[in-house]
């Protein structure tokens, strides 16, 4: 008998018994809302509790104005919630985050690996938005912490943000307007156009890109779009090979990559040359994508005929917070502070959705839609005792875990295990509970990051 096995038959399985906290139909079907809550348990499921531990004691952590959706999903939860309307400092963040198990955010509290390595109770982050690129996805996998976001809960707002804009800037209304609340009445057709009839090029031909396409092409746009995965056309909607190619061909030149290595300062003093003379740039994907003061020099110099801007390289982590930026003061350019997704619509749809994807992994264990990490949505049987274990991917971790559970007086009902490249999951049903010292023991695995027992 190995080592493990003689000190797991001293270890015992235990009748659940007032430690449980239950989660009634009543409480789970006031989460309310058109998105799907977490599924209410069926009749029979009252007769084991949900969840093995005191829900009371879960303490979310909301930054950057959470809708109000998602803090109602959590207090039907029992959660305890703390909120905060803007982003925190790095050390702020690291403070608070030592006792917290859940963190919400949007797109700009960046999360990094030194406040994750603080954050020993943590056990899921939600983006409630598109972007992920704030928080250090390797270390939050590494350290067994799932991501979840909202991947398409606000496209359309962008989108539809975007088409307004395009003609904004074709009758330059910004500054029309401007010229107005100054006192200014300024009536001129010189330099305005229709949009009808004119190329709108789309870098980055995803979610909001393909959605942007098909609202262009009703307007009478010619769409064409330029993406480094094959896609499928909308519409008439033509890819092209190269972004040269869709720059040389556009009258606006509209951005939705995301933010990473290869979309760093994509559009850059280069590529605003390739552009057509007089054409128009439209960033709301990431500020980082665009190279301001290139794009300052290109509408200074008159080659860009204006620009429409949602995002910057350094945004305010506060509404009261000050802001500068070269675009400032330029003719025809629409400056606005990150609202692309903002509307009542996108932000209560996105605080359901994360909120949904939080509760099923804090009371399940499930990650279906997890951005790094294993994605596990396991059937639930209402009379099983569930074990999670987050641990590194190396051969061997499954037999020291089953050497433990089999010797106890338990089967199990089902397993599975999935891995990335760093980190395996593992999900558990068995027939009876086990006691804490089970827990324990496989805590205490070497290959163990994270060990939670749900019910
Ligand atoms: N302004 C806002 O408020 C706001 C709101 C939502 C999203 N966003 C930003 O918009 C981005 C796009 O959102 P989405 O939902 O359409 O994402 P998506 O993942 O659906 O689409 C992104 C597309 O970009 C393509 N791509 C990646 N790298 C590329 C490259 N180097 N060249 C060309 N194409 C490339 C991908 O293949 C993909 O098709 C998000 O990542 C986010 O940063 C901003
Ligand atoms: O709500 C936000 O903070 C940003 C939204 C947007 O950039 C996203 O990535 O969804």
């Amino acid at each position: 008998m190995s080592k493990r096995a003689r000190e797991s038959r001293q270890l015992t399985t235990k009748p659940l018994s007032s430690q449980g906290w239950e989660l009634t139909a009543a409480a789970a079907g006031t989460m309310g809302g058109p998105a799907p809550a977490v599924a209410a348990p069926d009749a029979t499921c009252t007769l084991l509790p949900l969840t093995s531990f005191p829900k009371n004691k879960i303490k979310v952590l909301l930054l950057e104005n959470i809708s109000h959706t998602a803090i109602e999903m959590f207090e039907s939860e029992r959660f305890q919630i703390e909120t905060a309307p803007g982003a925190l400092t790095e050390e702020e963040l690291t403070e608070k985050l030592r006792d917290v198990h859940v963190l919400g955010i949007r797109s700009k509290m960046h999360v990094s690996d030194g406040a994750l390595k603080a954050a020993r109770r943590l056990l899921a982050i939600g983006c409630f938005c598109i972007g992920t690129n704030q928080v250090d996805l390797e270390a939050a996998n590494r350290r067994g912490v799932p991501v979840f976001n909202a991947p398409f809960s606000n496209t359309r707002s962008v989108a539809e943000l975007v088409i307004g804009e395009v003609i904004a800037l074709a009758r330059q209304l910004g500054d029309r307007s401007s010229e107005l609340h100054r006192g200014t009445w300024k009536k001129v057709a010189k330099g305005c156009y229709e949009i009808r009839g004119k190329t709108l090029g789309i870098v980055g031909y995803g979610h909001i890109g393909s959605q942007v396409g098909v609202l262009a092409e009703m307007l009478g746009m010619h769409v064409k779009f330029f993406d480094i995965a094959t896609k499928m056309p909308m519409g008439n909607n033509t890819a092209v090979a190269t972004l040269d190619e869709l720059l040389q061909a556009s009258e606006f030149v509209t951005l939705h990559v995301p933010l990473s290595e290869t979309t760093t300062n994509m559009i850059s003093a280069p590529q605003l040359k390739q552009m057509k003379q007089g054409s128009y740039l439209i960033n709301a994907s990431r500020g980082s994508v665009v190279d301001l003061a290139a794009l300052a020099e290109a509408l200074r110099e008159g080659h860009v005929a204006g620009a429409a801007v949602d995002v910057y390289p350094a945004e305010p982590e506060k509404n009261s917070d000050g802001f500068t930026t070269e675009l400032q003061g330029l003719p025809n350019v629409i400056l606005t502070p990150h609202i692309g997704g903002s509307t009542e619509e996108a932000q209560a749809a996105i605080g359901r959705e994360v909120a949904t994807s939080l509760i099923k992994y804090v009371n399940r264990g499930t990650t279906a839609g997890a951005v790094n990490f294993p994605e596990l949505d396991f059937p639930q049987d209402c009379k099983s005792h569930r074990i999670l274990n987050v641990h590194q991917n190396v051969p061997g971790v499954l037999r020291n875990v089953n050497s433990i559970i089999s010797d106890l007086d338990v089967n199990i009902k089902a397993q599975m295990n999935m891995t990335d490249s760093n980190i395996g999951y593992l999900v558990m049903d068995l027939d009876k509970a086990v006691s804490h010292e089970v827990e324990a023991a496989l805590r205490e695995l070497p290959t163990s990051i994270k060990t939670r027992i749900l019910y």
